[in-house]
């Protein structure tokens, strides 16, 4: 079972990624992209790297503004899993815009 990272941890964890906020309990980030197909394109790709990882972001969609939460939902607290999973995020991100 994964350790939920103490709010110090988090907070240094969010200064390695782009555009994140958030505390033990859950860290998210919005995006904004092209158009609508773009924004779809991201969440795909998202969705591709969540099933290799066996690990999923809860993913809000609003015409072309995408929020990604990343928390374990089994412990019920932000893990490296997370922190993982929301680099792979930025790398899908910026290789879209
Ligand atoms: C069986 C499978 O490993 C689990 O249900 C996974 C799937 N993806 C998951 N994703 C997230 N974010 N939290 C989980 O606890 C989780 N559990």
């Amino acid at each position: 079972m994964a350790d939920v990272l103490t709010a110090e941890a988090v907070e240094q964890e969010l200064g390695g990624l782009d555009g994140w906020s958030g505390d033990p309990t859950g860290i998210s980030r919005s995006v904004e992209l092209a158009g609508f197909p773009a924004a779809i394109a991201v969440v795909d790709r998202v969705a591709e790297t969540a099933e290799q990882l066996d690990h999923h972001p809860d993913i809000d969609i609003r015409w072309r503004t995408v929020t990604f939460r990343c928390v374990t939902h089994s412990v019920g607290g932000v893990t490296r899993r997370d922190v993982d999973l929301a680099r792979r995020i930025d790398e899908i991100i910026r290789s879209a815009r």
